[in-house]
């Protein structure tokens, strides 16, 4: 072994090979014959937007080459490859996070294997916690941006030597989430007759696992974030440097705690819950994004 590798190891964003990701992208690609074009991450709860797919084809997690497992409650674990009316699409039935104890090569390792299968489009989902005061519970917040705070710690998943094949070493992260997307995404919300629950705003991601203290809750405020959660940005970050073209939507199953005064407290059973109550209408958001999407072929990223 090279003893500069033996003295200084690849840090731990880097674990994922070109070859890992070749291996996996090339098993499944002989395992179904869905060439997918959209990918929806589901997040906590909101596994059955898979449900409307049709002619599918199911993977468990654990039976895909490199692939992590769902140990969190509420991701089912399974890769669904099905079309949403004439749309080739794949569904990740939960996705990982740090707080379960992967890397951040680990949690982002299904997007970039979508990249290499085709793939153009992800619409990430999530559950989080709404901070903005105009918030309720059971909004849906189209996420406008981000703040990317365990990367602002270095916990980030394009930290370690760029591979090129992906994308450059300094990607620009002012247009993450596609204006084009979000434009139609409100103008289905209009049609649908639900403005009255979708909101737009910036979600901060945290490590978790643990909510947040007031004082933390407080501080989110202050530097602009209107919801939190503790996934998506990583995968975002990874979709746009390699050029995909990203929605995200944040479903909000509970309200942050800003004042020391407040008695409710938040908990995860809660959070999936609220979530399967909005899944039906996040079922035919989804459907309509999915399906106008690629009937426009909006070309911007
Ligand atoms: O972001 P997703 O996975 O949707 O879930 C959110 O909800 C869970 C906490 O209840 C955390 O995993 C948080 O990130
Ligand atoms: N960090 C964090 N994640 C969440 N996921 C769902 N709700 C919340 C929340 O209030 N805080």
């Amino acid at each position: 072994m090279d003893p500069l590798t033996r003295l200084y190891p690849l840090p731990e964003s880097s674990c994922c090979s070109f070859e890992n990701y070749n291996l996996t992208t090339e098993w499944l690609l002989n395992q179904t014959n869905h060439r997918p074009k959209v990918a929806v991450i589901c997040g906590s709860g909101l596994g059955l937007l898979a449900d409307v797919a049709t002619d599918k084809k199911i993977f468990r997690y654990q039976d895909i080459p490199n692939f992590p497992v769902s140990t969190v409650a509420g991701h089912e674990g399974c890769l669904v490859f099905g079309m949403i009316e004439d749309t080739p699409c794949v569904f990740m039935q939960g996705h990982f996070h740090l707080y379960e104890g992967y890397s951040l090569c680990q949690v982002t390792f299904p997007v970039r294997i979508f990249k290499l299968m085709g793939v153009e489009t992800v619409l990430v989902t999530n559950a989080s916690g709404g901070i903005c005061p105009d918030f309720k519970v059971g909004d849906i917040m189209i996420m406008k941006d981000h703040i990317n705070l365990p990367g602002f710690a270095g916990q980030h998943p394009l930290c370690g030597p760029n591979d090129e094949r992906f994308g450059i070493r300094f990607p620009c992260m002012s247009d993450a989430y596609s204006k084009d997307l979000r434009r139609l995404t409100l103008d289905i919300v209009s049609e649908l007759g639900c403005s009255n629950y979708v909101r737009e705003g910036v979600y901060c991601m945290v490590s978790g696992p643990n909510f947040e203290t007031i004082a933390e809750a407080r501080m989110l405020r202050i530097l602009g974030c209107d919801s939190v959660g503790m996934s998506t940005v990583p995968e975002v970050t990874v979709a746009k440097h390699c050029g995909l073209r990203v929605l995200g939507l944040s479903l909000i199953t509970n309200k942050v705690s800003l004042d020391y005064s407040r008695e409710e407290k938040v908990n995860h059973e809660e959070v999936l819950e609220i979530s399967k109550m909005r899944t039906e209408v996040l079922q035919k958001l989804a459907t309509m994004i999915i399906t106008r999407c690629q009937q426009q072929s909006i070309n911007t990223h």
